[in-house]
């Protein structure tokens, strides 16, 4: 039928149906043409690996074994400031100085969470890693709390308790000539410690295997397996994937037994009246206490930020435990120094338990925590710009992806002089500090969204190695190197001799 045979209605549809979908061709073009601009600009003005024209760098990464840290270690020195990798056709711009990290961490410059953690979405929902934004900012407001001077102090005799466990657990190993498998080890106690300290939940996983350590596990090596795998990183062909039904079997695990903790947690606190923090608390009471105009958390809310809390809170210190205990295994004459720091602190006590205000009385113990992070640490924070990114006179257009990976900042060069691979707690003297760019040094990252427990990990890596070292001292065995699974951890388990000091 001919247009003009229309009735007056059907034209004025029809005229305002193809200016729509002309008007959102438009936007569509502009769309494409800004996002080929953008990539061209990338392509032709900054430094990187020439790229493969459809997998982009993807071949030339070794991935997450042990060549994969030489290849980030070297990116700093032939790219002293930034660097393009290609995933595809997609650019993501690797920050690789100090200088170039401060901008964004700092928020001078606009950006948002990128893409890659949409991945822990229905695991981790609207936790603190996860969101953006007003959510993320009254979140973060709430949680601040939760790691307050106080409330920290009072996790230390839960933490003193676990470790009596980690202390018989390694004496009856020894006691029995056998070697201590290190990353096991720390990995049960750092679960013990989280899980006790986050909901009170008697996990007893340096005893035997936890059935809620069990799931947690699974679920981060699916996630591996997932970020590892191009085609699953798109849901509609991971839920399609046999990986798809444990991870989710997995999730409703954990969340119906943390919803059955928060609801018999708000009865009891219904039921005796509890308003305000008080002693042998622990992070779920917290969330519960914390309260602002909008009243406080939802249920679901602090379920998302307990799952966060426990992905966020084990194998980042077990894997820094593990680091720590290694190097000092390997370099005797340091850990002599912090077995005598140790015996200082505890002269004339009877208990040998660590106090709060110990944590300042090991200065060398801290300084080894911190070379042993700066050497092994590999915790990235990723980043979508909203807004252009200058560094050194080069422009990362809006829209591109930055990733920032401590482990190359503290193997610059520039930063941390050649000798960046050997052991050397004397770094962090004060007068080597002083002068250093704060932005050199970032294991817990840094600005607004730093890590939130940064105190509580440390105040956790302190309690267990004041306790290990005022009991025993270790040789190396079988050694082992580092592969990455969302942290550092050793390829093959790393067997240490264990040489008792004293009774236990
Ligand atoms: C040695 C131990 C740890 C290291 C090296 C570490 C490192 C980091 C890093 C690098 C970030 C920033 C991530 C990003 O930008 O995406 C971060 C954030 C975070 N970490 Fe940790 N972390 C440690 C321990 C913990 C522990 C024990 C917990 C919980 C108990 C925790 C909870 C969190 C949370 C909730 C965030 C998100 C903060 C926000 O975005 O506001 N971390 N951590």
């Amino acid at each position: 039928m001919a247009l003009w045979n229309l009735a007056p209605v059907s034209v004025l549809v029809l005229s305002v149906l193809f200016s729509f979908l002309g008007y959102r061709c438009l936007l569509c073009m502009i769309a494409v043409w800004t996002e080929v601009k953008r990539i061209v600009h990338i392509r032709r003005t900054l430094p990187g690996a020439p790229p493969h024209w459809l997998f982009g760098n993807i071949l030339q990464e070794p991935g997450p074994v042990t060549p994969g840290f030489e290849w980030h270690r070297n990116m700093p020195k032939t790219y002293r400031r930034l660097c393009v990798f290609w995933i595809g056709w997609k650019p993501i711009v690797i920050l690789n100085h100090p200088e170039s990290v401060r901008n964004v961490l700092n928020d001078r410059v606009g950006t948002v969470k990128s893409d890659v953690y949409r991945l822990f979405d229905e695991w981790l929902g609207d936790g603190l890693v996860t969101t953006d934004g007003k959510v993320w900012k009254r979140h973060r407001k709430l949680i601040t709390n939760s790691f307050h001077f106080n409330v920290l102090k009072s996790y230390i005799p839960k933490m003193n308790q676990i470790a009596d466990t980690l202390i018989s657990v390694i004496s009856q190993r020894g006691a029995a000539g056998e070697l201590l498998e290190l990353h096991k080890t720390t990995s049960a106690f750092s679960s013990d410690v989280i899980l006790q300290c986050a909901f009170s939940y008697e996990s007893g996983c340096q005893e035997g295997v936890s059935e809620y350590m069990k799931s947690v596990s699974t679920l981060g090596t699916i996630f591996m397996k997932r970020s590892l795998s191009p085609p699953l990183l798109y849901d509609f062909i991971f839920r399609r994937s046999s990986l798809y039904k444990s991870w989710r079997k997995e999730i409703d695990v954990l969340h119906r037994l943390q919803e059955k903790l928060i609801s018999d947690r708000r009865e009891q606190h219904r039921q005796t009246g509890c308003t305000e923090f008080s002693k042998g608390m622990d992070f779920l009471d917290t969330l519960m206490l914390a309260k602002d105009a909008e009243g406080g958390l939802t249920d679901r809310e602090m379920r998302d930020e307990v799952n966060t809390f426990l992905l966020g809170g084990i194998d980042t210190t077990s894997s820094a435990l593990t680091w720590l205990l290694y190097l000092l295994a390997t370099h005797p004459e340091y850990q002599t120094k912090i077995q005598e720091e140790v015996d200082e602190l505890f002269q004339d006590r009877e208990i040998r338990e660590v106090r709060r205000e110990d944590l300042h009385r090991t200065p060398f113990l801290m300084k080894c925590v911190k070379e042993s992070q700066r050497m092994y640490s590999f915790v990235s924070s990723s980043r979508l710009l909203t807004e252009p990114l200058v560094v050194d006179g080069l422009t990362v257009p809006a829209g591109t992806d930055l990733a920032i990976y401590p482990y190359q900042l503290h193997h610059n060069p520039d930063v941390w002089s050649d000798d960046h691979m050997t052991f050397r707690p004397s770094r962090f003297d004060r007068q080597n500090v002083e002068g250093r760019d704060p932005f050199a040094f970032i294991p817990f990252s840094a600005g607004a969204r730093n890590c939130i427990a940064q105190q509580f990990a440390l105040q956790e890596i302190q309690v267990a190695a004041i306790r290990i070292y005022d009991k025993f001292g270790f040789t190396l065995v079988r050694d082992s190197t580092p592969v990455f699974r969302i942290v550092s951890v050793p390829e093959d388990e790393i067997l240490l001799g264990i040489n008792p000091r004293r009774e236990t």
